[in-house]
């Protein structure tokens, strides 16, 4: 098998549920993770309590801290969160080997520069031929093997086969698809509008109100995504419209569950303050409020978000601004760009 050594870079709940499942495709996993205390205990104990509770993982995995090491892998996953992807990527860069597959599996945009994740990667990883993983699934019901389906994005169409092969097993299921870009839009933009819809179930505003604004939302990801260069086919498929649905729909999504503690009340400082996991809608709601100004998109929704996350805007406020919007005609033609 070409890629059977995978290196998975980050050891969160994400990189240690695609290591498990990794070693379920028949690969050998080597797993960099941040923290000392979580390479010792996947090697000593094969689990990882902070990050995947109650999950004992395959012995096949191997924990490492040294960043270099990965570089000996056929292939890399990057998990780490997108704010931290320049950091760590850099230091692996050095040692690459010409042409190694290299697949973002974060999801958001660069706080700083507004820059898509293969776009940083292609900065710190010269080397590499970038693609990306990204889809409807929480890393705990991956890492119990539950069935599952995402896209695998590389330009190279034969290459997204095989990756897809090599990586795919009968619950993780594999599409492959040549666009990069568009498969890095839903992901991002969708932890934005999971905030939101988070925010509607807080404040108890009922079901139809959720799910007008997940499909406003919706509306929202597809001119968005099309501006920026993704295929509308990629922005109502796997990566899009499922994993907004996902993450919409279920407090087991931690930026569902953040909007939904703003919506009772709590400050977002105090939410953040209990959690050591990520909640990427956070950092990355700038960014695609940014990226949608300067593409002339209208993103009523995120910007709300924006405001409220910046504490600019109370929630009250917020609600009231997207209430009193003026009527208008549905469906709306895809390349308008007017909300
Ligand atoms: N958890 C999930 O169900 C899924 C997560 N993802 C994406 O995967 C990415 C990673 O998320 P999770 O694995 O869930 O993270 P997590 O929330 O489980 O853990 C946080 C991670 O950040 C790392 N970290 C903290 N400080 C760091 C630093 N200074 N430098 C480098 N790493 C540092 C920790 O070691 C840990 O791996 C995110 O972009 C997330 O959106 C994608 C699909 C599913
Ligand atoms: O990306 C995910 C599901 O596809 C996980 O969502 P959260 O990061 O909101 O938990």
């Amino acid at each position: 098998m070409a890629y059977q050594k995978i290196g998975v870079v980050g050891g969160g709940a994400w990189g240690t549920a695609l290591a498990q499942s990794a070693r379920r495709a028949g690969r050998d996993v080597l797993l960099w993770a941040y923290e000392l205390e979580t390479v010792e205990e996947i090697n000593e104990h094969r689990t990882n309590r902070v990050y995947l509770p109650s999950v004992t993982l395959d012995r096949g995995i191997r924990a490492t801290a040294k960043t270099a090491e990965m570089a000996t892998c056929d292939l890399l996953l990057m998990t780490v969160p997108t704010q931290f992807t320049r950091a760590i990527s850099a230091e692996i860069g050095p040692y690459l080997k010409e042409g190694t597959p290299v697949l973002a599996c974060a999801k958001g945009f660069e706080q700083e520069t507004q820059l898509f994740l293969t776009d940083v990667l292609a900065h710190t990883l010269p080397s590499a031929i970038l693609g990306v993983l990204s889809g409807p699934s929480f890393a705990a019901e991956v890492a119990r093997n539950l069935p599952t389906a995402l896209t695998l994005a590389v330009e190279d169409e034969a290459l997204g086969r095989e990756l897809a092969e090599a990586l795919g097993h009968r619950n993780f299921r594999l599409y492959w698809t040549d666009d990069v870009r568009g498969v890095q839009i839903g992901g991002a933009v969708k932890n934005v509008l999971a905030i939101a819809a988070g925010i509607v179930v807080g404040r108890a505003l009922g079901d139809s109100a959720h799910a007008a604004v997940t499909t406003r939302g919706f509306a929202e990801l597809r001119r968005f995504g099309v501006a920026l260069g993704g295929q509308p086919e990629t922005l109502t498929g796997l990566s899009g419209l499922g994993d907004l649905m996902l993450t919409c729909s279920s407090t087991k999504s931690r930026n569902m569950s953040l909007g939904k503690a703003l919506g009772k009340g709590r400050t977002l400082e105090d939410v953040l303050g209990t959690r050591r996991s990520v909640s990427e809608g956070v950092y990355t709601a700038g960014a695609v409020v940014e990226l949608a100004r300067k593409h002339e998109v209208e993103m009523p929704i995120c910007a709300a978000v924006h405001e409220v996350l910046s504490e600019r805007m109370s929630i009250d406020a917020a609600i009231e601004s997207l209430l009193s919007r003026p009527a208008r005609a549905e469906p709306e033609p895809l390349a308008r760009s007017a909300g």
